[in-house]
């Protein structure tokens, strides 16, 4: 009956062009986890949790009539779900009107860590910022103290390079030059050839990716005295493929040869020990067996068709497993007011105080990892490290922030003769 129902509702990206549609796969992931929390005995006692949720095409306009839709129709929600940066920030930037915590699962923009335009948001998703102490700690570990930085002129790109900016500062790490362009880098990958840059942070969508990179090649800022850090969750044969279709002027091979060795920095999304199980019970691959059995029904998997947000799915379980222990936690502090969350109103200011804190609060084992949230709201990842070697992406290492603590599995290859590190600068040798 419906008075031992939570609801919440859920905005996902799922058709359309633009942005990201990574709700193809997080909604079907979100669907799991509700499963897996309604069948999880005391964790919602005498409750069923229930998602309403509609389609935004990662369109911030369509997302905000979904959440419309979803709050002026009964039933009464407690908490909005919400993927792509656009939607997240158009959402959560209303939803405190309604005193409604928004939990992100897809939402990487660093403009979304700001408490006093969203003071209700968490994301499970890390901001696109995690990857900058990694880049610096890498950048000391290769002693590498003047680098450069080449970015796509996008919101993401300019608020990742402020945050990179700022960190270099306190490592005394000098930028030699900060070159952006709109959608032809030619321009600006010569003033990094101007300016004699060796070590360059790019930071770019993956079809904007592949026209620097042919850039790169045509204009010789590649090989045995550069290193490239690029993003690394774009897919891993990027550098070799659309290249017709988006007229790239450079071959295969030529691409190949431009990326090679080149650095890639991503936060982890799947919890990398494979054998270790989380708080439902699931080890990451045993999530990753059961969401394939799902998505199987829709898309050819087994001839590797995957749905957008495939990589994300851990993050929009993890996100439904982070409500229903607030909720948990929520219920036990207002049943001794004598209130339940069932008496919730947009209005009650005191229950969405109590909902805040205890997902602020919340942190367990997710498949994603360990979900926790900083004072912002946002995710607490570890980043991965990869490189390619022959073609193919290695894994070098990790590096937890929180600990300072690289894991680093000496595997990198420089291709100048005898190995050497690459410098970051021309080197003068004095002729005594
Ligand atoms: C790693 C990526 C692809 C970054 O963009 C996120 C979507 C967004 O920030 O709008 C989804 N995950």
């Amino acid at each position: 009956n419906e008075d031992n129902v939570l609801h919440i509702g859920g905005i996902f990206p799922i058709g359309g062009e633009g942005g990201w549609q990574g709700g193809q796969a997080c909604e079907p992931a979100a669907n799991l986890a509700l499963e897996d929390v309604n069948n999880k005995t005391n964790l919602l006692p005498g409750f069923i949790l229930k998602l309403h949720w509609n389609d935004s095409e990662c369109e911030p306009g369509l997302g905000a009539s979904v959440m419309y839709n979803l709050l002026y129709n009964k039933p009464q929600k407690l908490m909005l779900l919400a993927g792509c940066s656009t939607v997240c920030t158009t959402v959560a930037e209303a939803a405190k009107m309604w005193n409604l915590v928004v939990l992100c699962y897809g939402a990487s923009s660093p403009a979304l860590s700001d408490r006093n335009r969203f003071p209700t948001l968490f994301r499970t998703h890390p901001s696109a910022t995690v990857h900058n102490p990694t880049r610096i700690k890498l950048m000391e570990k290769f002693g590498w103290s003047r680098v450069a930085i080449l970015q796509q002129a996008e919101e993401v790109f300019i608020s990742t390079v402020e945050d990179l900016e700022a960190r270099c500062k306190e490592s005394g790490i000098e930028i030699v030059t900060r070159q952006s362009f709109l959608s032809d880098p030619s321009d600006a990958v010569r003033n990094l050839r101007r300016q004699d840059a060796r070590i360059i942070v790019g930071l770019f969508y993956v079809v904007a990716a592949r026209r620097v990179l042919c850039e790169v090649y045509l204009q010789g800022l590649y090989g045995k005295s550069y290193v490239w850090f690029f993003i690394g969750w774009y897919e891993d044969n990027w550098f070799e493929v659309n290249l017709e279709k988006e007229g790239i002027m450079c071959t295969k091979e030529q691409m190949r040869e431009a990326a090679e060795g080149h650095i890639t920095t991503e936060a982890l999304m799947w919890n990398q020990n494979q054998n270790e199980k989380t708080i439902s019970g699931m080890t990451s691959e045993d999530f990753r067996i059961r969401l394939d059995s799902v998505l199987r029904k829709t898309y050819d998997i087994d001839n590797n068709r995957y749905p957008e947000g495939y990589q994300e799915a851990p993050l929009a379980y993890d996100a439904v497993w982070a409500v229903a222990l607030a909720f948990n936690k929520t219920m036990s502090r207002l049943n001794r007011q004598g209130k339940t969350l069932k008496n919730f109103t947009y209005t009650d200011k005191e229950t969405a105080d109590e909902i805040y804190s205890a997902i602020n609060s919340t942190q367990f084992l997710g498949v994603s990892g360990m979900v926790a949230f900083s004072s912002q709201g946002d995710r607490i990842a570890l980043t991965q490290i990869e490189q390619v070697i022959n073609g193919n992406y290695e894994k070098l290492g990790y590096y937890d922030t929180q600990a300072d603590n690289l894991t680093w599995f000496n595997k990198e290859k420089w291709s100048g003769k005898s190995g050497k590190v690459p410098q970051d600068r021309t080197i003068v040798r004095k002729v005594l």
